[in-house]
């Protein structure tokens, strides 16, 4: 299993209840899943702790069978270069970098840059005629786009995304949720996608829906 989740608690500091519950759920390699759930219910915190951002009071993270709940924050950081990318809402683009050296950016530093699939995706994410430009002069959307490339770039084992396509028209929506299916299927990678858009959740293999602390499983 690439990843096991299990018994994950936590209460930030100050709150009267707990925001998890004893999380638990399986990821395996070529897997994707779909977590829904109102906001506020604790999505966004456990995509935190499956990066290894922050760390859950109680429970087990195994990562190709090694538990990254105790991790420093340099062996963190060294997966999140190496083996697993994250979208997120903040796009964290570097600006004194060109969209270009932003894609390739993880990837050089995890050493597993490949400039044929890097080729792939600014293609097909429609950024070919912006590489040379900077962060601030693209729009939400292609910042967006660029974010997604150099996650993508890094051919991760786990891909982590919390609402990838937000900024993006369907067309570039449909276009993004593609590649990621499609770095699942060909590098064997995990996918886990945070949404609240229905249409986006029934597009991954599994839903889980996290509400009052414990996460359960949609459908099937
Ligand atoms: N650092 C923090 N300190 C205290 N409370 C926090 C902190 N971060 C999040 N919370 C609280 O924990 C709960 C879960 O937050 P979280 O951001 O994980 O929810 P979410 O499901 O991702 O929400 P949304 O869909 O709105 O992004 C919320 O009630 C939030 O206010």
């Amino acid at each position: 299993m690439l990843l096991s989740v299990s018994g994950l608690t936590h209460r930030y500091p100050g709150q009267s209840r707990n925001v998890l519950t004893g999380v638990g759920f399986d990821l395996a390699r070529g897997d994707s899943v779909a977590l829904t759930g109102e906001s506020g219910s604790g999505k966004s915190t456990v995509l935190h702790f499956l990066a290894a951002l922050d760390r859950p009071d109680q429970g087990r993270i195994l990562f190709d069978g090694h538990d990254i709940v105790p991790l420093a924050d340099k062996p963190a950081a060294a997966l999140r270069r190496s083996r697993i990318a994250l979208v997120f809402q903040q796009f964290n683009l570097v600006p004194a970098l060109t969209v270009a050296d932003n894609i390739a950016l993880h990837a050089h530093l995890g050493q597993r840059f490949d400039p044929e699939w890097t080729q792939t995706l600014i293609r097909q994410l429609g950024l070919a005629e912006l590489v040379t430009r900077y962060p601030e002069q693209i729009s939400g959307g292609q910042q967006q786009r660029v974010a997604i490339a150099r996650a993508l770039a890094l051919r991760p084992d786990l891909l982590l995304a919390d609402e990838p396509t937000g900024n993006l028209d369907e067309t570039a929506s449909a276009e993004v949720l593609r590649l990621m299916f499609r770095l699942v299927a060909e590098a064997g990678s995990a996918l886990f996608l945070v949404t609240h858009s229905q249409n986006i959740a029934r597009q991954c293999a599994r839903r889980l829906h996290l509400s009052g602390g414990t996460i359960r499983p949609v459908g099937s």
